[in-house]
């Protein structure tokens, strides 16, 4: 938990103000006690009125002054753990942007979500609580005792004896409880993802009728949640009352030997009354100060798990090892022996010794059944994932020694699955080149056949799009995505099945505002569809992540069964 020191550090005066402010609360309470003793002693006894009126003015005025140490203390203890939850949230952000795809496969999008969110106000409600409760109970008990022990020391090491009991009992529940909530935790990560999962996919589950089933896991897992929520509820439930019970026991002794010492004359009725009243913020200060252990539990376990994601190590993927820069022109692509598997492990490569050179102005089309490797092959050009064996060359450049921005600058990809952000359309296609102009905008969407379709709509490139584009066709979707890469007008342009939802004649019309763009670059087109494919220059066939076959569609008409067979079964549905 040290760790996280670091965060609250730029606000150290917020920081240290808080509990000051505190401390001046504190000391104004604890006066009030021995004040109610004087008027007790020197005035009701003794039947001195004006010293109860100046007493009662003073206690007045101890309150005010109390008053402002109590607002002082929440005022500044919430900007020093607000600030420090929100720099810690744009901390944790800043890591996952950071972290290469293969190192956020490690997390569901769920878990990543409750960290960022509900761990973190967990670890700013410790900033808070240790800084305003924490520091007030600290302080009472403190205060409490030593005025405990100005009146009576004896009776005050009656209470004493308690306090290895406690601290032992204390450290054994926060022991246990640690775990118990790290498990909540885990829990409410798995609902968070089961909710993302079913927003996103809620068509699906509508089109399934399958809402009932849906509630239903949901269902199951909400009682998870619930189950280790109540597990580390019944735990904290036995704080209280045991250590009630440790701090009683020293009550009743420390009373009853109050009550012997009053009858013998050595303690005054007020002090024994201010005593009492000492000893009973000391009892609360006490329980307090217990209570917010497991504020500390809950805290620790959320540390751990921001933690996890904070030292990921950089796997250097997307980073530049030379900082090499290929040519202005890039005139060549290779893929020279690559293997790839996901989990770092050759046996489970999902790609095996693909070769191939694709050169400028030159399309490769790459065809294959589902899974056999297509969208994993491109990934490897823009490093999204890094090759486990062989190389990938630009020009002569390993693309590992190009710097990031180099690469993407050279390479555009437009994803299989088009995810477009909230906002307008105009501010979507120029995602990545924010300063370009309107017109810009619109060449770019006309090559992606996005424009007419664009200018139809009422607000034209200022439409505003729901979350993930909602309120647009697959195919309109894919073709903002697309005019978003042109925008960039890379060298090398992947386009991973990205016109799937497009209808045919639009699919050709996009193949053909595209030849002009293509001439100068070196294009990779996945297709499912032969129409696709067929005009490019080699096309490569892939099975089970090795490629079987390449040539054009006719030359693969003749020597690859596969291609012959997916082309046989697409006849007729070509333009
Ligand atoms: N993130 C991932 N982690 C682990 N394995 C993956 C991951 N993504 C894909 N795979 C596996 O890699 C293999 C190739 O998947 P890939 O998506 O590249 O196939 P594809 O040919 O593009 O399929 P499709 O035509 O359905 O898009 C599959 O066996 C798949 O299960």
């Amino acid at each position: 938990m040290y760790k996280f020191i670091r965060f609250i550090q730029p606000y150290w005066f917020a920081a240290i103000l808080g509990p000051l402010f505190m401390l001046l609360e504190v000391c104004m309470d604890l006066l009030q006690p021995k004040l109610m003793a004087s008027i007790v002693n020197q005035g009701v006894t003794a039947g001195n009125l004006r010293h109860i009126a100046d007493t009662g003015a003073l206690m007045l005025a101890v309150a005010v002054v109390g008053l402002i140490g109590g607002v002082g203390c929440t005022v500044y203890s919430t900007i020093a753990s607000q600030s420090f939850g929100a720099d810690l949230r744009q901390e944790l952000f800043q890591k996952v942007q950071s972290l290469s795809i293969r190192s956020l496969d490690r997390f569901d999008s769920g878990s990543v979500v409750t960290r960022l969110t509900g761990d973190v106000v967990q670890l700013q409600n410790l900033v808070l609580v240790v800084r305003r409760m924490f520091a007030r109970q600290l302080f009472q008990f403190a205060g409490s005792l030593v005025m405990a022990f100005i009146i009576s020391p004896r009776l005050s090491l009656l209470l004493l004896a308690m306090i290895p009991l406690l601290v032992l009992f204390l450290y054994v529940t926060t022991r246990l409880t640690v775990p118990l909530y790290g498990r909540v935790q885990e829990k409410l990560d798995q609902l968070n993802t089961m909710m993302q999962e079913n927003l996103a996919g809620i068509r699906v589950v509508k089109a399934f009728v399958r809402s009932r089933h849906e509630e239903q896991r949901y269902g199951d897992s909400n009682s998870n949640f619930l189950k280790a929520s109540l597990k580390a509820a019944k735990l904290v439930a036995i704080n209280t009352p045991v250590m009630s019970l440790i701090l009683n026991f020293s009550v009743v002794g420390a009373l009853w030997y109050g009550g012997v010492l009053s009858r013998e004359g050595v303690l005054p009725v007020g002090d024994l009354a201010a005593f009492l009243t000492y000893i009973t913020q000391l009892l609360f200060a006490t329980l307090g100060m217990g209570n917010q252990l497991m504020t500390l539990s809950r805290a620790k376990a959320s540390a751990d798990r921001i933690n996890d994601v904070l030292v990921v190590p950089a796997d250097h993927v997307g980073e530049a090892a030379s900082g090499k820069t290929p040519a202005a022109a890039i005139e060549k692509l290779e893929f020279r022996h690559v293997s790839f598997s996901y989990d770092g492990n050759p046996e489970h490569a999902v790609l095996r010794e693909i070769n191939f050179t694709a050169l400028r102005g030159q399309t490769v089309g790459i065809i294959g059944v589902n899974g056999s490797g297509k969208s994993t092959l491109v990934s490897l050009i823009p490093r999204f994932y890094d090759v486990t064996q062989g190389q990938i060359l630009l020009d002569s450049c390993n693309i590992n020694d190009l710097q990031p921005e180099v690469l993407h600058q050279k390479v555009g990809m437009v994803l299989q699955q088009s995810l477009l952000f909230s906002g307008t359309i105009l501010d979507n296609i120029r995602y990545g080149k924010p300063e370009a102009g309107l017109e810009e905008v619109e060449a770019a969407a006309k090559l992606a056949q996005a424009h007419d379709f664009i200018i139809g709509l009422p607000d034209g490139y200022q439409t505003l799009l729901g979350q993930r584009g909602v309120n647009l066709s697959g195919g309109q979707k894919q073709r903002i995505s697309i005019a978003r890469t042109l925008m960039l007008k890379p060298q090398c342009i992947i386009l991973d099945d990205c016109t799937s939802a497009v209808d045919l004649n639009t699919d050709l019309r996009i193949r053909q505002s595209l030849q002009n763009v293509m001439k100068d670059s070196i294009c990779l087109i996945i297709g499912q569809r032969i129409a696709s494919i067929q005009h490019a220059d080699v096309i490569l066939v892939l099975e089970e992540g090795r490629i079987t076959a390449r040539g054009s569609h006719q030359e693969l008409l003749h020597s690859s069964p596969l291609y012959r067979e997916i082309a046989t079964s697409q006849q007729g549905a070509q333009p």
